[in-house]
């Protein structure tokens, strides 16, 4: 079965149509039409009514809505508006306690993003809850809490970094990256990537169309590393079929776990039609 990628997510303003628009057509593997931080306070209602619009319209993939935070003025009527048109999971910001998040027995998958210290700290509890489908980490607003700062390599934030990877991939969830900020930077958005992937990251989330081709390179799969891919499971199942569970492969050793590793990236591959190279 073909896993769905979730290697780009692209935020969309709640408040800015065209974007809302052309983001239906861009090749982001999901969306986020947001409604916190994007968007002013006097805004707020009118970028509720377009994404309502946005949420009628045909989507190549998932369409999530992050909404207000919970506890403030807007939070409710925004999570009605996106479930009564239909969204596809909700993404909530700011999320420190797993009991709220399980409180709110939602009908949809639920997207926590941890992007504050004390949501690190809890990000395993949070990730354990029913209904969490993804870990997504908000570095903006983490850096600013912790009073680190700008690091070209993320120095600061790697051990939280880390942790939000650990504790979704320890329940089974999804840790999607933080965003980068610089859209005239593609070569250090493309270094973050591949850093985020390296880290175990499933994804990363985007602001700018010209980040989403990038980001679903560097958490893609070329063709060379599913034939490679291919080839290994070859020769494991040749292993298996003469009784060894443990084979040297291209001079390399392998066992269940790298036959496994080789089922999901072909899994990924399959899923993405082989359109990253
Ligand atoms: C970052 C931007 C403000 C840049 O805007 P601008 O300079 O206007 O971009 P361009 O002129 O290069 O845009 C070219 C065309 O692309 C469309 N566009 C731009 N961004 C998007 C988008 N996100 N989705 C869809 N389409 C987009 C423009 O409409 C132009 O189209 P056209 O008219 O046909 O030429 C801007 O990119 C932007 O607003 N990005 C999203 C910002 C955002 O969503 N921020 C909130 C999420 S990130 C966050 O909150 C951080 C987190 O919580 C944390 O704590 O870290
Ligand atoms: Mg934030």
């Amino acid at each position: 079965m073909n896993a769905r990628p979730w290697r780009s997510v692209l935020y969309v303003p709640g408040d800015k149509p065209r974007a809302l628009e052309k983001a239906r057509t861009l090749g982001a593997d999901a969306v986020i039409l947001d409604l916190e931080d994007a968007v002013a306070p006097e805004h707020k209602e009118a970028a509720r009514e377009n994404v309502r619009s946005a949420l009628g319209a045909r989507w190549p993939g998932p369409v999530l809505v992050r909404v207000n935070g919970l506890g403030s003025e807007w939070e409710h009527a925004d999570r009605e508006t996106a479930l009564r048109a239909g969204v596809d999971g909700l993404v909530l910001p700011k999320v420190e306690d797993p009991r709220t998040v399980r409180d709110l027995h939602l009908r949809v998958p639920l997207w926590a993003m941890i992007e504050t210290p004390l949501g690190v700290l809890r990000a395993p509890e949070i990730a354990a809850v029913p209904g969490v489908a993804g870990l997504l980490v908000g570095a903006n607003d983490l850096a600013r809490a912790l009073r680190t700062r700008p690091h070209p390599e993320r120095a600061p934030l790697l051990a939280a970094l880390s942790a939000v990877v650990l504790a979704a991939r320890a329940h089974g969830k999804l840790p999607l990256d933080a965003v980068y900020n610089d859209v005239r930077d593609p070569a250090g958005f493309t270094r973050e990537c591949e850093q985020g992937r390296s880290l175990g990251f499933a994804g990363k989330t985007v602001i700018h169309p010209d980040q989403i081709g990038p980001a679903n390179l560097a958490f893609g799969v070329t063709g060379p590393q599913a034939e490679d891919a291919r080839a290994l499971l070859d020769a494991w199942q040749q292993a298996r079929a003469q009784g060894k569970s443990v084979v040297a492969h291209q001079g390399a050793l392998i066992e269940q776990m790298h036959a496994d590793e080789a089922q999901e990236l072909l899994g990924l591959w399959e899923a993405t039609q082989g359109g990253v190279g």
